[in-house]
């Protein structure tokens, strides 16, 4: 069971629980949970320090009219690191606050308040809405010492309910707001109520001026060991110059073009970590960067500090190098303890930074220690394992009375990856041969070499490039895949219904249409966008109707970025979930496996699932596709309108030149006789059995149902 579900289940059990986050870049969070029971209901709040970038917060969007209590055991927001809402908050959040949503009351004449204050309008028992949702939102920026803050509302609540977002409020402790619908319309009928919310201004340090290391000399930290001068000037020098010359073209970004969770770059050396699921990727076939073999590291000028560090560290094989821009650090984190051994060494170069080390449980103490440049730090025992460490994404430092500015700080942190066989980095070449998948010969053409980027590009990439394009079309046509509909069907009215791989949200009216309660996650930002925020449309012979009066689109489903193989919710919430063309692009049999599993956490026991991914056998499916291999690239065709990096939005596009075309999109193919942009998808299709073989693999799923329906294998499952 991970942490967070832990945290849960103990918040489950009704007893007051602390844990900390602790995700990667999301900045170590500090989640208090306390509550109360009363009766059924339990009352919540929940306290959210050091958020420092935007991150993932998601509940399933209730449809219109569905009643569900205030905090009851079964709605209780549920939120795991790793999605990303489209449209929130921005990067600058600070505080999360759980507030509780009043709606449906009587609308009153003039409700508009010009300030866009807070409004006392406390509710009356006459006015007893006829719903409730509780809801997080995030704030920003925190303002103290009077807490003002902007709201920016879940965009589930937005789509549901027709309210603008951002409103500036002060002193949130208790107090009701109002919010506002349509054009600039007041509308007290509608008020957030805000319970209990917490405010904590984590950022004390700098209200009060930065805090000295020299604070904490005194703490001390059972494994901790700083080397000053670990490297000499000129070691130092060399290393950094290495990294920061034009010519180190290895720096990767698992950034939020990507849907991932860095804002820094990082290389990696040996084995790609991946953030997203805070795991090592041992099989090499990773979308999620470079995995640079000897190449990097054997370079002259770093080859020495990595010596220097084998000697330390003798079964050191793997090497994240991590850039931070002045401003930029790294959330409060123990690295993971399933992934690395026991011992871990970091050498700065460039910039000193002040590390900040957090006891987890305890008294929860805190050490800061001072990196100078060419120091190395290691962790070992309960630094290692005891103690969160974090870098403040701060611009300045105070060691010892002394501001110091930081510049660009380039850190290489040495690690052993567990469970791998041979050596990481020390033996691993890249041959650069064209190798297939599973001993099958390949050509560049019709077989993708699985390499690290295959999905990044050919996923990722393709679609967040051809988003528009893409719902306009599919959406248009809105064909429907008869089977997910008609599992869809089949779930009880007011299922919480995952949509793994919802893209522009095609299958959110047809749940929501059940009474359902959908809720999309999807690599694609640009098709998430789609999927919530209106970017495409219904029609078609199959289309669903859904009659609600204007779009249907934004208020059926709810969408957010994130990655299949590491859900953004927690164990046990979907009654149902269907994941339909999404295992096609998982790019090696272990993250096909993984997305399964993650599939079957978030799912009820006794929930169900619905997957449908290509077929190589086309054979009667009516199509043009002819697989002559498993792993292949597809050409999707673009009309420039509807390219929107160069300035396409889906508007007559005349006048795009093609040099521009070609500029923006490396990636895509410019037909000219055409006059379209081909773009190539990464995908894996199925033969016969696979899909239930991964399900076996899995575990835990009883299979309800398998089969081939035009040109796609289904599987329907059940969480045992
Ligand atoms: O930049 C550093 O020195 C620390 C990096 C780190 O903690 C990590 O990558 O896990
Ligand atoms: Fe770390």
């Amino acid at each position: 069971m991970s942490e967070e579900t832990e945290m849960v289940v103990e918040w489950m059990k009704g007893k007051d629980t602390t844990m900390d986050m602790g995700w990667g870049e999301g900045g170590g969070v500090k989640v208090k949970w306390i509550n109360e029971r009363k009766g059924d209901e339990i009352d919540g709040e929940i306290v959210v320090n050091n958020v420092s970038s935007l991150s993932d917060v998601s509940s399933p969007t209730p449809a219109n009219g569905v009643k569900i209590p205030w905090l009851s055991l079964s709605n209780i927001p549920k939120f795991l690191p790793g999605g990303k809402i489209v449209g929130g908050g921005g990067g600058d959040s600070n505080c999360v606050i759980i507030m509780g949503l009043e709606g449906m009351e009587k609308e009153e004449e003039d409700g508009r308040d010009d300030n866009g204050n807070e409004r006392d309008s406390t509710s009356t028992d006459d006015d007893e809405p006829d719903i409730r949702i509780p809801y997080i939102c995030y704030t920003y920026p925190f303002n103290s010492p009077n807490h003002t803050i902007k709201v920016t509302l879940l965009p589930y609540l937005k789509n549901t309910l027709g309210v603008k977002v951002d409103k500036v409020i002060s002193n949130m402790n208790g107090k009701s707001i109002s919010i506002q619908k349509g054009n600039n319309k007041w509308r007290k009928s509608r008020v957030v109520k805000v319970e209990k919310a917490f405010v904590n201004n984590v950022k004390k340090g700098e209200k009060e001026g930065l805090i000295d290391v020299e604070v904490y000399r005194d703490v001390e930290v059972e494994g901790l060991t700083v080397i000053e001068g670990f490297l000499n000037e000129q070691e130092e020098r060399e290393c950094f110059d290495y990294f920061t010359s034009p010519t180190c073209k290895s720096w990767f970004s698992q950034s939020r073009k990507r849907g991932g969770l860095l804002r820094r770059r990082v290389i990696h050396y040996g084995y790609v970590f991946d953030y997203s699921t805070q795991d090592v990727i041992r099989d090499r076939t990773t979308p999620l960067g470079t995995c640079e073999g000897m190449g990097g590291l054997n370079d002259i000028s770093v080859a020495s500090v990595r010596d220097k560090v084998l000697t330390i560290l003798p079964g050191c094989n793997q090497c994240t190098v991590n850039e931070y821009e002045p401003g930029q650090g790294i959330g409060g984190h123990v690295d993971t303890e399933s992934a690395f051994g026991e011992e871990i060494v970091s050498v700065s170069t460039g910039s000193g930074v002040v590390m900040e080390f957090r006891e987890i449980g305890g008294k929860g103490r805190r050490k800061d220690v001072w990196l100078e440049r060419g120091s190395l730090v290691s962790m070992k025992g309960d630094a290692r394992y005891k103690w969160t460490h974090a870098i403040s994404s701060r611009k300045t430092d105070k060691v010892f009375g002394k501001i110091l500015k930081r510049t660009k700080r380039i850190s290489l942190t040495f690690r052993s990856v567990l469970n791998v066989e041979g050596t990481g980095f020390m033996d691993y070449v890249d041959s650069g041969e064209e190798e297939g998948v599973g001993g099958v010969a390949a050509t560049p053409q019709d077989n993708v070499k699985v390499r690290p980027d295959v999905e990044g590009v050919g996923v990722v990439d393709f679609y967040n490039n051809v988003a528009l394009q893409w719902t306009h079309t599919r959406s248009l046509r809105g064909i429907l895949w008869p089977r997910a509909v008609g599992f869809l069907a089949s779930l009880p009215p007011g299922s919480f219904v995952l949509d793994a791989g919802c893209g522009d949200g095609k299958y959110f009216a047809a749940g929501y249409c059940n009474g359902h309660w959908v809720q999309g996650v999807d690599v694609s930002e640009e098709l998430v966008k789609c999927a919530v925020g209106g970017g495409g449309r219904r029609g078609g012979k199959d289309r669903m109707q859904v009659e609600m009066g204007g779009s249907a689109y934004g208020k059926v489903g709810n969408g957010v970025v994130g990655d299949c193989l590491k859900l953004p919710f927690i164990d046990e919430w979907f009654d149902g979930a269907i994941c339909i063309a999404v295992m096609h692009h998982l790019s090696s049999r272990e993250r096909r496996v993984k997305c399964l599993r993650e599939i079957r956490r978030v799912l009820k026991v006794g929930g169900r699932a619905e997957i449908q991914a290509w077929a190589m056998e086309q054979e009667g499916a009516g199509g043009k596709r002819r697989f002559e291999k498993q792993d292949v690239w597809v050409p999707f065709k673009v009309q420039p309108k509807y390219l929107q990096r160069v300035g396409g939005g889906g508007g007559e596009g005349g006048g795009i030149s093609e040099d521009k075309i070609m500029e923006e999109y490396p990636e895509g193919k410019v037909d000219l006789d055409e006059g379209l942009v081909s773009f190539d998808r990464y995908c894996h299709v199925y033969v016969e059995g696979e899909m239930e073989e991964l399900v076996k693999e899995c575990g835990g799923l009883e299979v309800e149902g398998a089969g081939w329906e035009k040109g796609n294998w289904f599987v329907t499952v059940k969480k045992r």
